[in-house]
């Protein structure tokens, strides 16, 4: 995979030429602060003049709390980007009032554990922050996306960074599916939600890998700027087929139920010996394994404590924290 192919994948790049088979969305340049803001680790202070939300819950007891013990430390502000957010706020708006947020090529798919509605689903720009900034993959969009290219020697390009905002849209994740294009030709076909059994894929097998290869045919085919690339599509109720996303052909991208040796040999796979292209998804219950981005999660308990979602467990936490400080106590003065 050439650096080049990673550029070619970048949302603006692909959206105006796919713009009728996708999702409505808009595309925002992305400030170089707002970009220091979501590479810094310290902060997780969040403006509260966005005003499509509620600001971040604090705890009633905030005001004692003495953050810092030297006079001469700065207390933590919320950074502003008032142009910036009155720029997200409006796109929210004109997109019906929720988003699916992404970076040049990344969705924070990796923390949607920490939002409250544990979803990807965002109605303000700190929605958004908070996602990003809990996000590996955001990170990498910002830090390295070239990670695993083979014309290492070559320059970087030189990359805007930009804010994707997409229509909100309920997906079905039985409806997803991921497709590797070689030589502009489509070899392969894999479920994307691979963890899970869906009856109908193997009901409707045939139709779905015939409405795919129409579609890669009439719309996708030899219209991109690479002949190896990888696209989602989504095949929504009523059989039609939408595209989700593009990827670059290579490791970066994930192979779900095929491997990236088979994809990339020009050996005897399955694929090179029939007509169409070769179509995998999860057959039956047995194989059906946890979600990939598990993870990148923290234990629930840790998640309840820390937003008081869960008063008992608060309560518990810290009857736990008083017994274990009164045995410490005991232990130092064994006579009481
Ligand atoms: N507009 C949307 N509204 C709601 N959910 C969406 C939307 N777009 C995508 N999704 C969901 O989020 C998932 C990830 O989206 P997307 O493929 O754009 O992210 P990505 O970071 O490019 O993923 P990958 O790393 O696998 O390429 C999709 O599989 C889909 O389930
Ligand atoms: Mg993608």
């Amino acid at each position: 995979m050439k650096k080049e192919q990673v550029v070619h994948c970048q949302f603006s790049v692909w959206y105006p030429i796919f713009k009728k088979h996708t999702i409505k969305s808009l595309v925002l340049p992305l400030p170089q602060n707002v970009i220091d803001y979501l590479l810094d680790d310290g902060t997780l202070v969040v403006s509260g003049s966005d005003h499509n939300s509620q600001p971040i819950q604090t705890s009633d007891a905030e005001e004692d709390i003495q953050w810092s013990d030297d006079e001469t430390t700065a207390t933590a502000t919320a950074p502003e980007f008032p142009e910036f957010t009155s720029a997200v706020l409006e796109a929210i708006n004109a997109l019906g009032g929720r988003v699916f947020p992404k970076l040049n090529w990344s969705a924070p798919r990796d923390a949607n554990w920490i939002a409250l509605n544990s979803s990807l689903q965002c109605c303000s720009l700190s929605d958004i922050f908070l996602l990003f900034k809990s996000s590996d993959f955001i990170t990498h969009d910002l830090t390295q996306p070239f990670l695993q290219c083979s014309d290492q020697d070559s320059p970087d390009p030189v990359i805007s960074y930009e804010l994707v905002l997409r229509k909100w849209s309920e997906l079905i994740p039985g409806g997803e599916f991921r497709c590797f294009v070689k030589e502009n030709k489509l070899i392969a076909i894999s479920q994307r939600d691979y963890t899970q059994y869906y009856q109908h894929i193997l009901k409707q097998e045939e139709q779905i890998s015939q409405a795919i290869q129409e579609f890669f045919s009439q719309h996708v085919q030899y219209n991109f700027l690479d002949e190896d690339f990888v696209f989602d599509v989504y095949r929504d109720s009523q059989g039609r087929v939408w595209l989700i996303d593009l990827n670059p052909f290579g490791e970066v991208t994930d192979s779900l139920l095929f491997s990236w040796d088979e994809l990339m040999s020009g050996g005897e796979t399955a694929y090179q010996q029939q007509e169409g292209p070769a179509f995998r998804y999860t057959t039956s219950e047995v194989t059906v394994q946890p979600s990939p981005c598990l993870s990148y999660r923290i234990p629930r308990d840790f998640v309840d404590l820390s937003t008081g979602e869960d008063a008992f467990k608060l309560v518990d936490f810290l009857k736990l924290k008083k017994s274990q400080q009164e045995e410490s106590e005991e232990e130092e003065n064994p006579t009481q």
